[in-house]
């Protein structure tokens, strides 16, 4: 087992990069700590295959450093870091049993036949294959194969971590929500570092204690899932996670006032004071659709808005919001009142966060 250490990290698939842009993963540095469970998430196209592809030792990076336990294993091909990947879709023999595909990993260690079968036979109560031990792996559905293929990434227990890329993309959405959690079962079990990659947020939240998200290259926020729910550190993160994602406001102070385009906005001292304070022209204030106030009579403090429609999702509804100009999105739930034409909203101060060039600072409160 190991801790994996990402350090001065950046690759380029360009012969000749010229700007950031060029580069699949930007300059980063990042530490997965021994047994940790991680999610990478992001959407496509960020670098989450390619960060992945770079720990296993499929890729070798254009610069930076990779350690595991504090040793640089650059030049160390996949097998030597002794690393156990599961990927998209299934990596199996076809001719082989299932039994002999999962032994497989094991026996290629030398590993006695005595442990060969214990281990062949938790893992596959585990993930329910007692019953196929015995079938040839290519007379299995689509789903049973994934899981062989994700059994043989679990085997071993004597690996420096186990990487999963999208390992549930062909699995059926009812095996998957099983299937999730027989993961971090086997993870609580065994203690392994593992680190799976996804796109999809429901999938790491579940499985993961710690989420990585990815945006461009870059790990922009590290954190647990409230962490990256109440505090997006990144505009992106805040977009990406939740359903609907953060609402964002540009805005700028003029005269004592906080303006969203020609909207007043009614913010506490310290939001006014922070926004003053920033030199950047990009400023902006996130609010969640959780958060926001929403009330069908005038209340004090309360900014008027245009309601445009409602949505109504059984156990809350989403509300579509103009206030100025400027659309958002609130989540109400089914014991409030659902308004029609017009509301009033406030925005609790310290549930907005302030990003100034996408990035969160610090509002004083007080
Ligand atoms: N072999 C390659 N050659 C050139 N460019 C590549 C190669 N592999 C990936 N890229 C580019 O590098 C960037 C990151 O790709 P990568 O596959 O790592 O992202 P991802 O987040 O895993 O996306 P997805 O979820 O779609 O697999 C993308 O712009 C992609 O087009």
């Amino acid at each position: 087992m190991a801790e994996i250490t990402l350090k001065s990290l950046a690759h380029t698939y360009s012969a000749n990069p010229q700007s950031p842009q060029d580069y699949a993963i930007r300059e980063m540095n990042h530490v997965w700590q021994q047994g940790g469970a991680y999610a990478l998430l992001g959407p496509s196209g960020c670098g989450k295959s390619t960060l992945l592809n770079i720990i296993s030792g499929l890729l070798e990076p254009s610069s930076g450093e990779v350690l595991f336990n504090g040793e640089v294993v650059n030049a160390l091909t996949p097998e030597a870091r002794n690393i156990a990947q599961v990927f998209q879709f299934p990596v199996i023999y076809d001719t082989m049993t299932v039994y002999d595909n999962l032994a497989f990993p094991l026996r290629n260690v030398k590993t006695p036949e005595t442990r060969v079968h214990e281990r062949v036979m938790e893992v596959a109560e585990v993930l329910e294959l007692t019953s196929q031990l015995k079938r040839k792996a290519k007379n299995l559905t689509a789903d049973e194969k994934q899981k062989v293929s994700m059994g043989r990434g679990l085997v071993r227990d004597d690996v420096s971590a186990i990487l999963f890329d999208e390992p549930l993309t062909v699995i059926d959405p009812q095996l998957k929500w099983t299937l999730r959690r027989k993961l971090k079962e086997i993870h609580q079990r065994f203690q392994i570092t593992m680190v799976y990659v996804t796109h999809d947020q429901l999938e790491a939240s579940t499985f993961a204690d710690k989420i990585a998200v990815m945006y461009e290259g870059q790990v922009v926020q590290f954190g647990t899932p409230r962490e990256l729910f109440e505090t997006p550190n990144h505009t992106f993160v805040g977009y990406f996670i939740g359903s609907p994602g953060m609402n964002f406001l540009d805005v700028s102070a003029r005269d004592g006032v906080v303006w969203a385009g020609d909207t007043a906005l009614t913010v506490g001292q310290g939001v006014r004071d922070a926004i003053e304070k920033a030199t950047s022209s990009s400023i902006k204030l996130g609010i969640r659709p959780e958060f926001i106030e929403v009330h069908t009579d005038p209340v004090e403090d309360g900014m008027p808005a245009q309601v445009d429609h409602a949505q109504d999702l059984g156990t809350y509804s989403i509300v579509y919001l103009t206030l100025g100009g400027i659309s958002l999105k609130a989540r109400i739930e089914e014991d409030q009142m659902t308004p029609t034409g017009k509301a009033w909203l406030r925005f609790p101060d310290e549930r907005l966060g302030l990003y100034v060039d996408e990035y969160r600072v610090e509002i004083d409160h007080e």
